[in-house]
């Protein structure tokens, strides 16, 4: 028998102006306890038990079927990208989720991580991380959250500009890369494998005074709602306002002593949040209602992915500020979780029992 933990941290994406480019991971982790046994006692769909736990809290039920539970179908994506049509006999595999679901923690992208993780250590394939990161770009299309989410600490993401035929295979329809459960039959069709050197990514520094405050409101935003009510086309004005205060924040995080007015400006975003108020109550008064002149330990304060989570930045008076936060979430009667974290700097990890 083999055993082993595989552990991936939450991330917050976008920290204001970095839409789809920047992403912290943070210290709030998915769980995967692997356990591979070369005897099979019954017959498994794929091979493959999943259990699962939800530390979430969430109302979500994820489904245990192997085919469908997105961790495992990744895994299935990895293991059929090199000829392995299911999982070894008989993989087990315990899912511990403290990550709240559709909240703007990177729940999903962390799950697509854990996905391909799993696919490359049960099926011995040895790819390294930056090619790993190739097959969570193939699900999850922008780099922010499963970079951060996968190799751990601040980082700066982008994507390579391919050759016309590999960015035909980047953008094959989603179906075709984790295609429909097909009830528990083997469709033997072999999935497009991603081409090389999609995306890459930048660690930055990190100013170990500054703590993140998550404020978790008690409803859920999926993602694609959330970019769907984004605009395609932005004017110069706004585009630069974001390119000057994105080029801010990885010195204005990563220097200490933190400078909080200077944090402040550089978190501040004209792409994605004005849009996302449509989304989530208050929210434009929960960005503006409090500034470090205001409060006493704040840095900045953001929509942590695409909401609803709020992500506050700060150095102490932590319960403070979530207090004052979670008050102006409660006068549009939404009542809110939140967690002090810190940054999970060393990303996705595999441990051998
Ligand atoms: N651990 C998990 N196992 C299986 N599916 C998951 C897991 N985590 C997230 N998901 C799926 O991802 C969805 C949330 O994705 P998304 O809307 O992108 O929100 P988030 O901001 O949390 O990533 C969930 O509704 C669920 O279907
Ligand atoms: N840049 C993306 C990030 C989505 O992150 P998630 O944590 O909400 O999945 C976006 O803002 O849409």
């Amino acid at each position: 028998m083999t055993s082993f933990v595989i552990k991936i941290p939450c991330s917050s994406a976008n920290i204001g102006p970095g839409f789809d480019v920047i992403g912290l991971a943070l210290s709030l982790h998915l769980d995967l306890h692997v356990t591979v046994e070369a005897k099979p006692s019954s017959q498994l769909p794929f091979n493959c038990a999943i259990t699962y736990e939800d530390q979430s809290k969430s109302v979500e039920q994820i489904s245990l079927d192997p085919e469908v539970n997105l961790i495992t179908r990744v895994a299935l994506y990895v293991l059929r990208c090199h000829d392995q049509r299911a999982f070894p006999v008989e993989t087990k595999v315990h899912i511990v989720n403290p990550i709240p679901l559709g909240r703007g923690l990177g729940s999903s992208g962390t799950a697509v991580v854990a996905g391909v993780m799993l696919g490359n250590e049960v099926g011995k394939l040895g790819l390294s991380k930056e090619r790993l990161l190739d097959y969570c770009l193939m699900i999850e299309r922008h780099p922010d959250n499963v970079a951060a989410s996968l190799f751990g600490g601040f980082v700066g993401t982008y994507l390579n500009e391919l050759k016309p035929e590999d960015v035909a295979r980047k953008e094959i329809p989603l179906s075709e890369v984790l295609p429909a459960p097909a009830g528990g039959v083997d469709t033997g069709i072999r999935p497009p494998a991603p081409p090389m050197a999609i995306g890459h990514y930048r660690k930055f520094n990190w100013a170990p005074e500054i703590k993140a405050i998550a404020i978790i409101p008690n409803f859920v935003v999926p993602t694609a709602n959330a970019r769907n009510v984004l605009p395609q086309t932005y004017s110069r004005a706004d585009v630069v306002f974001n390119l000057q205060r994105a080029a801010l924040l990885p010195a204005a995080l990563g220097s200490s002593p933190p400078d909080p007015d200077m944090i402040f400006l550089a978190m501040q975003d004209k792409v994605h949040q004005p849009y996302r108020k449509t989304l989530i109550p208050g929210l434009t008064e929960i960005l503006q209602f409090m500034t470090p002149a205001t409060q006493p330990g704040l840095l900045g304060i953001c929509l942590s992915g695409a909401g609803p989570t709020i992500l506050a930045l700060a150095t102490d008076r932590f319960t403070e500020i979530a207090d004052r936060i979670i008050a102006q979430f409660a006068s549009n009667d939404i009542s809110c979780q939140w967690k002090l974290l810190e940054p999970a700097h060393d990303g996705a990890t595999v441990t051998y029992n």
